[in-house]
């Protein structure tokens, strides 16, 4: 059996290497670092990789745009799989840099925002130094260091993951410094289409939909597709789709899976009112959270009902 191979966001210690390794071990895997969530995703369309882990969503930010889009478009991919990982940051610099001396600090955006209110009381006017992944910053002031001070880095100091600490030999200016101790954010495992992974009870569904243009009530009529079958959303966004201003496409993670019958009924109701749906896979939930089923619409309410019809078209009146 070859190893597979996951493309990731790096380099090591990031918060999709922890993500990743919820997966698969680097003794049974083959880990391959990219520089941000496209190339991860980019690498499985191209055969590089055979799978994908990219962060998705987050409490600090909703949505990660760059990976909602590249999932809309291009080689179909789908999700196989989420993953929970807990988000908290340590301010770290090369040996011999104060707290009181940064002025420039480099940090993912995302990291940027899920730290502001603590920058903006103990390090007040520093300036956002836009870094590629939480690491990479981490790695630059340890090759500094190993080069034995080497050329000038652009910041003095870095927002990274705390298990980045040690990895990287780094000194720590300051722990603790997120704003939300309850921040997490969510991965998924990319792959190419193939099995859909069996229904557990408590799957989610992620689809990309576009609405017909110029139609009033078109986002409700998409809408009413899932409250009418009783299937909960827990996430919504608009993206823009780019060929005209006021096109937006919808990103959707609906609970349940497209094995269960509701779901099956959402989907056929949005291949008729939407002119575009993109399914991108139904996977079980890390929080193992059962979908709630309301009245009328588990397995057998739509078996009876289809059983009921077929018996009315065939001649009988109840
Ligand atoms: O995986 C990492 O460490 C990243 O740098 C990426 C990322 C993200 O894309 O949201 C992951 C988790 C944190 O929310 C901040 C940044």
């Amino acid at each position: 059996m070859p190893v597979p191979r996951y493309a990731y966001l790096g380099p090591a210690g990031t918060f999709t290497e922890a993500a990743l390794r919820q997966v698969a071990s680097p003794d049974e895997a083959r880990y391959l670092p990219q520089t941000d969530v496209v190339s991860a995703i980019e690498a499985v369309r191209s055969h590089q990789a055979d799978f994908a882990v990219v962060a998705i969503e987050s409490t600090a930010e909703g949505g990660v745009t760059a990976t909602l889009d590249a999932l809309a478009v291009g080689e179909p991919l789908v999700l196989l799989r989420e993953m929970l990982v807990p988000v908290g940051f340590t301010l770290v610099a090369a040996p011999g840099v104060r707290l009181e001396d940064v002025r420039r600090i480099s940090a993912h955006p995302h990291a940027w925002v899920q730290c502001r209110r603590w920058l903006a009381e103990h390090v007040p006017g520093a300036v956002h130094v836009p870094a590629t992944s939480n690491t990479a910053p981490a790695a630059l002031i340890a090759e500094q260091v190993a080069s034995g001070g080497g050329p000038q880095l652009a910041f003095d100091a870095a927002l990274v993951p705390p298990p980045a600490v040690a990895h990287y030999g780094l000194e720590v200016l300051a722990e603790h410094v997120e704003d939300n101790d309850r921040a997490v954010t969510r991965f998924v495992l990319v792959g190419r289409p193939g099995e859909v992974p069996p229904p557990t009870g408590a799957d989610k569904t992620t689809l990309d939909v576009h609405l017909p243009s110029n139609e009033a009530g078109a986002l409700l009529d998409m809408l009413e597709q899932f409250a009418a079958r009783g299937v909960n959303l827990s996430r919504i966004e608009s993206r823009p789709i780019g060929d005209a201003l006021g096109r937006y496409s919808f990103s959707i993670d609906a609970e349940g899976h497209i094995a269960d019958e509701r779901m099956g009924e959402v989907l056929i109701g949005l291949h008729r009112v939407c002119p575009h749906v993109r399914f991108l896979g139904s996977y079980p939930r890390a929080d193992d959270v059962q979908a709630v089923v309301r009245r009328g619409t588990a397995d057998e309410d739509f078996v009876a009902a289809r059983e009921w019809l077929r018996s009315l078209r065939a001649g009988r009146t109840h």
